[in-house]
């Protein structure tokens, strides 16, 4: 690896470098009315969720890592002409906004500055607070729409940054999103990649092609970069065998991985991505939701070159259940996992997997940062010989993340 580079050798070794965002007024935007389609279980007191974001950095910078904020880098990336037309154009689209709007908007929005852009495009834009920078215009869309109805739609998953770009070995997936209230948070990071002097000039591969809308969904909270070549993808509510296997080929083709194991989940929102039952905590240690069980598993290796030049095809060896644990112990060349499942009642046991307590992220080996709230796992992993450093959920928890799920590494140690 070149000194500097991103690159995420594994889920466990020292994290050097990640991306988080610092919840804003896109959180403002959040009612009664529009949580479930945002995907938050409650309204948020966002000055308190601030702090306790503010406490969640102060762990990791604390732990050895370099936070950049996606606020910034985007406000960055912004600063350069290509990447300010590029997320104009996949901002404003005639398919949400109509084409009567849609030119009168994207005019706006480029009149702004880069901070004031990169506001509106995280937390979004009502119709009152476009007709303070223009006048209405003949449009049918907005005619429609009352004063504070939202014209542009905030994006108050950006609070998540594991989900819509991972990094895997030395190269990115900027993910197609499955839900349509996370499409565009898509877009920040194509941009940053491809323009933000931090990444443009740097050496790294691409494992997905430009935005996608929607088809053959992978999010990075399913995506486990087990290390020494080996990739795990839970196939969730979120991720799609489809999706899956084309993460592979690209793996696969570029000799960057040479072992996906997919995990077969059951699809429900309570499940909605692997790291919320389970995540890595150290080499071999796995902390786990008891109740999910035992899952289906495959594992997809390069079945040898395809018809097209960098082209692999795919080999796939189905397991049944019970072999779960071993599948992954075999692609991470061990003969067992430790998994970690602390004894509590069934109902403590869901509270607890409802406040992400299986939602460590490791820091180093052995070295995870969690909830405050999840005592029981807590405590459990403190009894196993881990170190566990807790930061406050209580506001940031109702969107249903956890700390991996808030933290998109892009340097990372291999274990
Ligand atoms: N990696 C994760 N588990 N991310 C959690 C994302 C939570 C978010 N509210 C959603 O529903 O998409």
């Amino acid at each position: 690896m070149r000194a500097g580079a991103p690159y995420v050798g594994s889920e466990v070794g020292r994290l050097r470098q990640v991306i988080v965002h610092r919840p804003g007024v896109e959180l403002l935007r959040l009612t009664p009315q529009t949580m479930d389609d945002l995907l938050f279980d409650d309204l948020i007191w966002v000055r308190r969720a601030q702090e306790e974001h503010d406490e969640f950095c102060a762990a990791l910078v604390g732990a050895g890592a370099e936070v950049l904020q996606l606020a910034d880098l985007l406000r960055e990336t912004l600063a350069v002409a290509q990447a300010r037309a590029f997320v104009l154009d996949h901002t404003f689209d005639e398919r949400v906004h109509g084409p009567a709007a849609t030119p009168v908007l994207r005019a706006t929005a480029e009149a702004l500055g880069d901070a004031d852009l990169t506001e509106l495009l995280i937390g979004g834009m009502t119709k009152r607070e476009l007709l303070e920078r223009t006048d209405e215009p003949r449009s049918v869309v907005l005619h429609a729409l009352g004063p504070d109805d939202l014209v542009v739609a905030p994006l108050p998953n950006h609070l998540f940054t594991r989900d819509a770009s991972c990094w895997v070995y030395g190269g990115v997936a900027v993910n197609s999103m499955r839900m349509p209230a996370r499409i565009r948070e898509s877009v920040a990071y194509e941009a940053i990649y491809r323009w933000h002097p931090r990444f443009a000039g740097a050496p790294f591969q691409r494992w997905s092609d430009g935005l996608e809308d929607g088809q053959a969904t992978v999010e990075g909270g399913d995506v486990f970069v087990l290390g020494g070549g080996a990739v795990l993808v839970g196939m969730s509510e979120r991720t799609t065998p489809q999706g899956v296997e084309r993460l592979a080929k690209r793996l696969f083709a570029a000799g960057a991985a040479d072992r996906v194991v997919a995990l077969g989940m059951p699809k429900a929102r309570v499940f909605m991505h692997l790291d919320t039952v389970m995540t890595m905590v150290d080499e071999r240690s796995f902390i786990k939701y008891g109740a999910l069980g035992m899952l289906p598993s495959y594992t997809i290796t390069p079945g040898g070159p395809a018809a097209a030049e960098g082209d692999v095809e795919l080999s796939i060896a189905d397991h049944p259940p019970e072999r779960m644990h071993a599948t992954i112990a075999d692609a991470l060349g061990l003969d067992g996992l430790r998994i970690l499942t602390a004894e509590q009642d069934v109902h403590s046991a869901a509270r607890e997997q409802w406040d992400d307590g299986c939602n460590a992220l490791a820091v180093a080996p052995g070295v995870v940062v969690t909830y405050d709230r999840t005592t029981t796992s807590n405590t459990y992993l403190r009894d196993s010989g881990f170190e566990v450093l807790e930061v406050p959920g209580a506001e940031l928890g109702r969107g249903r993340g956890g700390p991996r799920c808030m933290s998109c590494p892009t340097v990372r140690d291999d274990h």
